[in-house]
């Protein structure tokens, strides 16, 4: 009789009601990683030399068929990391547009012509794929992050191992299903399902991962980077924020109210754009701050399935206590709350208020720390000056807003703000897909992710010279 290896699984559970599974995901052994990355690297060349454009034609019918999957897939995000419905499928049609702009990529030019010192010589650039590609993500967009990964990897002809959340996997696994579904050869699209301490970090250390593409906590983050470093593979890190939202006496209080609580609370506060400190200028501070709570009592908090919930519970029970434990932190550390602060003791799942800080001291955890929560800590300034001095005043820089019909205070902000994502008018959170996402400081390892600026990661250029 021949004995057959079966896997181990883990459960993924609701965090609206955490007694309710939503399914049981492959926890695999390093030996089993082992085999996905040797059909990956097996499978490599052959994607390789595909033209470029036969590759696009495969992204399109992975489009396709998240297109045809979008409301089974964002049901299930919801259900498995508690974003509201209507987040989730927005999610799912913005994977669906990536996936569809990186099919373009197949078409579009990757190299230059540049005129030689020698006259019977051709020189110009082309680009290369890197091989084997590792994407680890994170929970909070179990659909748009990989994608955003995974669409330019395979475009410009690498093949991709996801690493999914384990809190994440049973949307991934149906993500990946698509690209199954869509006829990828075998081995260019793999999943690889089990905790980041074991397969994450065996991806990391796997000789023939090339390139590692990685989006979660700054700590894991600097772990795989100095991994990668050592053994001399390519890779790329988009972590932390902290981000500001500064709030002039000439700005609209109401569009600022209305972008402060989306760009904080949307997702439950759980997105490395989401706004965490909102810096408003003194002559404006009493009637934003009581705009701003009258907006923060109005939100309606529960499953997210339910079509009159305005804001879902946190991820996971591990996020639940960080954020319940940065808010007492807060608490002891002399801030005055003015809003929530509690979880919702009438609801099982992981749900917290809306929770609004002011007077906090800017050396302290709430305006240094990335909470990751449904928490707002409010700041009172005299000058634009000072608001650009203290939301510069982070580890962190990722993104960052301000409210203002001043032309004159734009122009600052833009020039001085230490962001990668500048926003005017417009909330902290919300990333085109056409354009270049990336931080400065430490929330990114300096490189871009989407958009063109994608195929810098994911390629290496080569420069030709051909002599006649
Ligand atoms: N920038 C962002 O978008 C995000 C930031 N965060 C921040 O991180 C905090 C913690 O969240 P958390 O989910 O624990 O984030 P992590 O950084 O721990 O997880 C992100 C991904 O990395 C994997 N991973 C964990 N350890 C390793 C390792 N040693 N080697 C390789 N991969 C690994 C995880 O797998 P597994 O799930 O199996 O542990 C997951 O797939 C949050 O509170 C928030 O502050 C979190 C999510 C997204
Ligand atoms: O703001 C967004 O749409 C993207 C946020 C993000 O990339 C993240 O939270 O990891």
């Amino acid at each position: 009789m021949t004995q057959m290896k079966t896997a181990a699984t883990f459960k993924s559970v609701n965090p609206a009601r955490p007694t309710e599974v939503v399914g049981h995901v492959e926890d695999l052994s390093i030996e089993m990683l082992e085999k996905i990355v040797n059909r990956a690297q097996r499978a490599h060349s052959g994607w390789a030399m595909l033209p470029a454009p036969e590759r696009g034609m495969y992204l399109h019918r992975a489009a396709d068929e998240l297109q045809l999957q979008l409301e089974d897939i964002a049901i299930t995000m919801t259900k498995e990391m508690g974003k509201t419905l209507a987040e989730a499928k927005g999610e799912t049609a913005r994977g669906v547009a990536i996936l569809r702009y990186f099919a373009g990529e197949g078409m579009r030019e990757i190299g230059q012509v540049i005129p030689s010192a020698d006259s019977d010589a051709l020189m110009y650039t082309t680009r290369c794929p890197l091989g084997v590609v590792g994407a680890i993500t994170p929970w909070n967009f179990p659909v748009a992050i990989p994608i955003w990964k995974i669409a330019p990897a395979l475009a410009y002809g690498n093949t991709v191992i996801l690493k999914p959340a384990e809190e994440a996997s049973v949307t991934a696994r149906k993500v990946i299903a698509c690209f199954h579904s869509a006829q990828f050869p075998e081995g260019v699209v793999n999943i690889a399902t089990g905790q980041g301490t074991a397969i994450g970090k065996a991806l990391v250390e796997h000789p023939y991962v090339s390139a590692i593409t990685f989006t979660g906590s700054n700590a894991v983050g600097k772990q795989i980077g100095r991994t990668a470093l050592e053994r001399g593979a390519k890779y790329q890190l988009e972590m932390g924020g902290k981000n500001p939202v500064i709030v002039t006496k000439d700005a609209d209080l109401d569009v600022a109210v209305e972008a402060t609580i989306s760009g904080g609370l949307k997702s439950t506060g759980q997105k490395c754009t989401a706004t965490s400190r909102v810096i408003v200028e003194e002559d404006v501070y009493d009637a934003f701050k009581e705009k701003l709570l009258r907006a923060v009592e109005a939100i309606t908090i529960g499953d997210g399935l339910e079509a009159s919930t305005w804001m879902g519970p946190l991820a996971t029970k591990a996020q639940f206590e960080k954020v319940l434990e940065a808010i007492d932190k807060g608490k002891k550390e002399g801030a005055t709350l003015l809003a929530g602060g509690n979880r919702v003791s009438s609801l099982d799942g992981y749900f917290i208020e809306p929770t609004v800080f002011e007077n906090v001291d800017h050396s302290k955890s709430l305006a240094q720390e990335e909470i990751f929560g449904p928490v707002l800590a409010l700041f009172r300034i005299s000058s634009i000056q000072e608001a650009i001095a203290l939301a510069n005043n982070s580890e962190y820089g990722l993104s960052a807003s301000i409210f203002t019909t001043n032309i004159q205070e734009m122009l600052t902000f833009t020039t001085e703000m230490q962001a990668g994502l500048i926003r005017v008018n417009a909330e902290s959170a919300g990333v085109e897909l056409q354009a270049p996402f990336g931080g400065m400081k430490s929330s990114s390892s300096h490189s871009r992710e989407q958009g063109r600026a994608a195929i810098e990661f994911f390629t290496s250029v080569k420069t030709v010279f051909v002599k006649g």
